[in-house]
């Protein structure tokens, strides 16, 4: 992997304050997605402001592509394409009349014509939902739709590197799925992602890498499976572990033997659970079927009636266009963040479910579940709905 951004032994004292950060140094290999977590003032957001030349190091360096960040006026700006940065506080990064035109504020100074700012404004307005908002003013907006704003005005500069401090601060938990579901789809699509964060149910299952923090110095960092296992580096950054790794790791000292890594999500706990009980708990003629509707089909019209003919209690939006187009539709989906994991489970307890999606998604949902059965032994039916027959994809 390439490394995107260097932080060599950076440190930074505020004024009339002890170091925020003292002796920090972390690679970022592009294409990642990190999660620096700490507690309350363990330098989390003075070491993402670091990342695009908001705050300087006062010793220590750092690098992008392999170059030293210039702080000269222009040298910023051309990082600042790069690097994206969007703050905890929403409120300190809007600053328009109108959602257009705040999103469109990158782009304009960025020096594009008038079309050009169009076309990236109304994608990065689409990617976050917030079509129809552009003359809305931002401070009538809820928190969520203002972090929205914020992170749209960033995508519209179309950055490599994605910084986010705190992004699911003071939001809802569907609005903090929404929001981390965005941040996995961009990475999806190459991007590298920052997150801070002190929330370690959000950063255990999300991550690919953790980077602890306490006192302005990186205490460990690692997969999430190795980070959140330590329970004596998770008391010294005053964290806890994720209840997920409380409960397997008190199962395991209950001497319950499980192979392989610990487990990031219900779904992988479960398999856990069966492999020690030497198959499924429940016979395959008793599981659910997971459906697959493809959004930009004209069945998506009838949604309501196919859930009723397929007897689906369950109803997941995958991707962002899935989720507006159900939203135009005033249909809430149970699912939106984690989707293919929760149609698994719904199936094991005999649920069946539909998840609408778009074209490209519906091969990887068709991997992720074959991956699922052979890894389990299950045999999950997942069926294609296009418009009135059906066509197996598993
Ligand atoms: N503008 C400032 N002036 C003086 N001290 C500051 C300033 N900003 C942060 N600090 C101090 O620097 C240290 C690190 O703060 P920082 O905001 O980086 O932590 P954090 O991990 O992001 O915390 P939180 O989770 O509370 O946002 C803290 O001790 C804080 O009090």
């Amino acid at each position: 992997m390439k490394a995107i951004i260097e932080i060599k032994d950076v440190s930074y004292k505020y004024p009339n304050s002890s170091y925020a950060l003292e002796n920090v140094s972390l690679t970022v290999y592009s294409g990642e997605k990190i999660a620096i977590v700490g507690s309350n003032g363990a330098g989390k957001s003075t070491l993402l402001l670091m990342l695009n030349g908001i705050l300087r190091p006062q010793s220590g360096e750092i690098l992008f592509n392999s170059e030293n960040i210039s702080y000269k006026r222009s040298s910023l700006r051309e990082l600042r394409k790069k690097v994206g940065f969007v703050f905890q506080n929403p409120d300190n990064q809007i600053i328009a009349p109108t959602v257009y035109q705040d999103v469109a504020f990158g782009p304009v100074n960025l020096g594009y014509d008038k079309d050009r700012v169009k076309t990236y404004v109304n994608h990065a307005l689409g990617y976050t939902g917030l079509l129809g908002f552009e003359r809305r003013p931002p401070h009538h907006l809820s928190g969520g739709e203002k972090k929205k704003v914020a992170m749209a005005g960033i995508l519209a500069m179309e950055p490599d590197v994605f910084v986010f401090d705190e992004p699911t601060s003071a939001l809802d938990p569907a609005s903090s799925e929404d929001i981390m579901e965005l941040l996995s789809e961009l990475n999806g699509h190459g991007k590298t992602i920052i997150i801070s964060t002190h929330d370690v149910e959000l950063a255990y299952p999300w991550a690919d890498r953790i980077v602890l923090m306490n006192k302005g110095k990186i205490i460990s960092e690692g997969k999430p499976g190795e980070i959140f296992t330590n329970r004596a580096d998770l008391k010294s950054a005053s964290l806890s572990m994720p209840v997920l790794m409380d409960l397997y790791e008190c199962l395991c000292e209950r001497g319950l033997t499980f192979t392989g890594n610990p487990p990031r999500s219900v779904l992988e706990m479960v398999k856990k659970i069966e492999t020690f009980n030497q198959g499924p708990i429940q016979r395959d003629e008793d599981m659910g079927k997971i459906y697959i509707l493809n959004a930009e089909s004209p069945a998506i019209d009838s949604l309501q009636e196919l859930m009723k003919r397929y007897s689906a209690q369950s109803l997941g939006a995958m991707g962002t266009k899935a989720k507006i187009c159900l939203e135009n539709k005033n249909l809430s989906p149970d699912f939106t963040y984690g989707v293919i994991d929760k149609c698994l489970l719904k199936a094991m307890n005999s649920g069946n479910s539909i998840i609408v999606t778009v074209p490209v998604m519906i091969k990887r949902i068709g991997e992720r579940v074959q991956d699922f059965n052979s890894e389990s032994g299950h045999n999950i039916e997942i069926i294609e709905i296009q418009e009135n027959c059906q066509t197996k994809t598993g």
